[in-house]
C-alpha cells in the first residue's frame, strides 16, 4: 500500500494582508512549485508543534498558529500527501529562505498567479476567495 505522509503548511499573513509563499528549490521534491512553508509531522508531535519547529528551522522566525484553513489529501502517484494548512502570524524574527529558492509576500487575490504544488490548490482557492482579516 502507498504511504500517506502527514504534512502541515503555514499560511503566514502579515499586517498588510499578504501571505508568505515559498518556492521549492531544485534540491527538493516538487521543484519550482510554490508551497506554504512547513513539513512532515514527526511521531508524537501535534500539528501546531510541527509548524513552529519547521518554520523555525526553514525560515529562522517564530510563529503563532491559529485556525486550520484546509485539510486535503492528494495522491502524487509515488506518495500520498495529507496536507493541513493553518493560519499563522510571525511573532519573532524575519523570514529568511534557508532551504527555499525564494520567499514572496503576495496579496490573497493574487495567490492564483503562482504555480502551486497540487496539494495546495484547495487552500489557495479558499484563501483567494476570502477577504483578508486586516481588510
Ligand atoms: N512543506 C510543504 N510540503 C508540501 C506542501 N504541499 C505539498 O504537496 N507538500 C509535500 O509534502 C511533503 C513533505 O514536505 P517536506 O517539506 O517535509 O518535504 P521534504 O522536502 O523535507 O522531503 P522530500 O523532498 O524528501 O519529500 C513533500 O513531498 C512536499 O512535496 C506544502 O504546502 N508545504
Amino acid at each position: 500500500m502507498k504511504k500517506t505522509v502527514q504534512v502541515v503548511g503555514a499560511v503566514i499573513e502579515n499586517e498588510h494582508g499578504e501571505i508568505l509563499c515559498a518556492l521549492r528549490s531544485n534540491a527538493m521534491s516538487l521543484p519550482n512549485l510554490w508551497e506554504f512553508p512547513g513539513g512532515k509531522i514527526e511521531d508524537g508531535e501535534k500539528p501546531e508543534e510541527t509548524l513552529c519547529r519547521e518554520i523555525h528551522e526553514e525560515l529562522g522566525c517564530d510563529i503563532e498558529v491559529a485556525q486550520m484553513v484546509e485539510d486535503t489529501t492528494y495522491d502524487y502517484g509515488n506518495i500520498i500527501v495529507n496536507l493541513r494548512t493553518y493560519l499563522a502570524k510571525i511573532v519573532r524574527g524575519e523570514p529568511d529562505a534557508a532551504e527555499h529558492a525564494a520567499l514572496v509576500w503576495i496579496p490573497r487575490v493574487s495567490l492564483k498567479s503562482l504555480i502551486w504544488a497540487p496539494a495546495d490548490i484547495p487552500a489557495v482557492e479558499i484563501l483567494s476567495a476570502e477577504r483578508t482579516e486586516t481588510a
